[in-house]
């Protein structure tokens, strides 16, 4: 059903280079609210590279991102933002000295947004009330990556983007954040989610991407990429196979 939508995000041949390395070379896909998009490949496939130029950390060196209508590349993240795209960390960067409801206090008022969900509710939705007074540097690295989800949900983003939020979480831990994301996108939030635990992205994503050598390989669900030789080649070839 959400497929019918019209994208709030299009990435166009997107091109990051990084010397005369071409981290992105070429990259193409689209999401539409409420959908949750799985972005997965190799190690070094441009995953988060990808994430760092829709969300305003790196500017693309060719290609188009068009967020809600409106170009966004090359725009910076704090206006991004403003606009509607935020996005978490492989490894969170809370202010570590400040409580975590002083991070998030400080991520509302960044935010500024209108109908924001409030303190306590974020505290609750991520098990983080028992900490909530505690600095966040006292924090284990499950919390903190729920910190970091809290920190960007205080923005209120219409597109949310989680680069291994799940990685380190155990079974449990990652089958109920597996219903918080889900519970998000029901809200009409579109969601890319970077992660290598395939496990998890089939539990949550209506369609997966696969990049290698930041170009796609494949677009469809991840049950019939796990079928396609090019993405097992790539997985199984690149990764284990030496
Ligand atoms: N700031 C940078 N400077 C130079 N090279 C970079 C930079 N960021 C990424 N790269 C290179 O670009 C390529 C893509 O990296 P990226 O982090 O996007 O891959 P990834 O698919 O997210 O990998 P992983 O699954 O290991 O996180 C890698 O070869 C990486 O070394």
């Amino acid at each position: 059903m959400s497929r019918e939508k019209a994208p709030i995000l299009k990435v166009s041949k997107l091109v990051k280079r990084f010397g005369g390395f071409h981290a992105l070379d070429g990259l193409s896909f689209h999401v539409v609210p409420g959908e949750i998009l799985g972005l997965v490949g190799p190690n070094g496939s441009g995953k988060t590279t990808a994430i760092n130029v829709i969300s305003g950390l790196y500017a693309p060196d060719g290609g188009e991102v068009v967020f809600d209508g409106t170009s966004s590349g090359g725009v910076a993240s704090h206006r991004l933002v403003h606009r509607g795209i935020n996005r978490t960390f492989q490894v969170p960067k809370p202010f570590l000295s400040l409580t975590v409801r002083e991070n998030i206090q400080v991520a509302l008022a960044y935010g500024g947004a209108t109908g924001a969900p409030s303190i306590p509710e974020l505290l609750e939705d991520f098990r983080l009330k028992e900490v909530a007074d505690r600095p966040a540097a006292d924090l284990n690295s499950a919390q903190q990556k729920m910190l970091d989800l809290t920190r960007a949900l205080a923005t209120r983003p219409r597109l949310l983007l989680l680069d291994e939020l799940a990685a380190g979480l155990n079974p449990a831990e990652l089958d109920w954040i597996a219903g918080r994301i889900k519970a998000l996108a029901s809200t009409g939030m579109a969601i890319i989610v970077v992660e290598h635990l395939m496990g998890f992205i089939e539990q949550i994503t209506d369609r997966v991407i696969v990049l290698n050598a930041g170009k796609e390989i494949f677009e469809g669900t991840l049950a019939t990429a796990v079928r396609e030789p090019q993405v097992i080649e790539v997985f199984l070839g690149g990764e284990h196979a030496h």
